[in-house]
């Protein structure tokens, strides 16, 4: 597994609110979504990194008390988009960093987490759409290609029990390729489309097509598809199994204490913003 070089919890100055990590202590964590095909990734990843410890592993059901009653100083929610907002603002109230993968995040749940962390000095959330460096790469890349081209499209293609479309990374994807090509006064990608099936031209994100496949054999992959007279880009990623997104997951944990507030997406935790 890749090792993602960090400053650890004993030499970041993190904050430490809430917790006991001083010392060579390791970091407490606990996962929610524990018996979930990330949640139990995750665990078996924690389980094994010799500067961490597990410290609680919730399922659907379980009180999130035990998370405090375990003395964690870092939650990573893997739960589902119904859930993951009530037990991250749970864990902020309790003076808890979080470390985030479930999808559900849009603009109006971000801002209502900004204002708890505003509440909260010194506790630290990342949300992360995608914890596989291959594909914030890809989404990094993309924003950097966004203005150059007169089209753009995303198909993102998951495993089918999936719950949600289009994908969180896809949606993230979409609104920083928006954003960019906002900023650089592109014009909407042409589309003559005006009759045919319901649905053919895939949903709208942010002015961005999104298509959504769900196919058995699949774990996580995407495309961004991007189009100009005489020419195309296409830049794929493809998480062939959950093992991709653990190193990031580790990044997170061992990152989140030192940065109070909200990170979105792991860009910052790479050096991306950098970059
Ligand atoms: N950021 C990233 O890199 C990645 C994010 N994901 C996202 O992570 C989430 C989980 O994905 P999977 O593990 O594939 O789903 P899953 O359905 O296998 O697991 C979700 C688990 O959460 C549990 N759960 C639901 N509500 C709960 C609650 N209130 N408290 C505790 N447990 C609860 C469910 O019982 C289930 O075991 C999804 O939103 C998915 O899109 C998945 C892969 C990578
Ligand atoms: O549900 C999944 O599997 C994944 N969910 C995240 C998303 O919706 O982007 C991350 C990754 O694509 C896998």
């Amino acid at each position: 597994m890749p090792d993602f070089s960090v400053p650890t919890p004993d030499t970041a100055g993190s904050d430490t609110a809430g917790s006991d990590t001083a010392g060579s202590s390791p970091l407490r964590v606990a996962v929610t979504g524990a018996g979930g095909r990330m949640g139990a990734a995750a665990v078996d990843a924690i389980d094994g990194a010799p500067d961490l410890e597990l410290v609680a592993a919730l399922g659907r059901g379980d009180a999130l008390e035990e998370i405090v009653r375990a003395r964690a100083d870092v939650l990573v929610d893997l739960t589902v988009p119904d859930s993951t907002e009530e037990i991250v603002h749970f864990a902020v109230r309790n003076g808890i960093h979080a470390v985030v993968g479930t999808t559900g995040w849009d603009e109006s749940r971000l801002a209502a987490l900004r204002d708890a962390l505003a509440g909260a000095p010194g506790i630290g959330v990342l949300i992360a759409p995608n914890f596989a460096v291959g594909s914030v790469l890809a989404t990094a890349f993309a924003a950097k290609a966004a203005r150059f081209f007169e089209s753009v499209e995303i198909i993102e293609l998951h495993h089918p029990d999936k719950v949600d479309a289009p994908s969180g990374t896809a949606a993230r994807t979409a609104a920083l390729v928006a954003e960019a090509r906002r900023a650089a006064g592109t014009a909407p990608s042409p589309d003559a489309t005006h009759t045919g099936a319901p649905g053919a031209r895939g949903a709208d994100v942010d002015g961005v097509r999104v298509h959504s496949v769900r196919l058995r054999g699949l774990v996580a992959h995407q495309e961004v598809l991007f189009g100009s007279a005489g020419e195309t880009l296409t830049i794929r990623h493809d998480s062939l199994d959950r093992a991709s997104f653990m190193p990031g997951v580790l990044l997170g944990i061992r990152s989140v204490p030192a940065a109070p507030g909200l990170t979105h997406g792991l860009d910052a935790f790479l050096g991306l913003d950098k970059a």
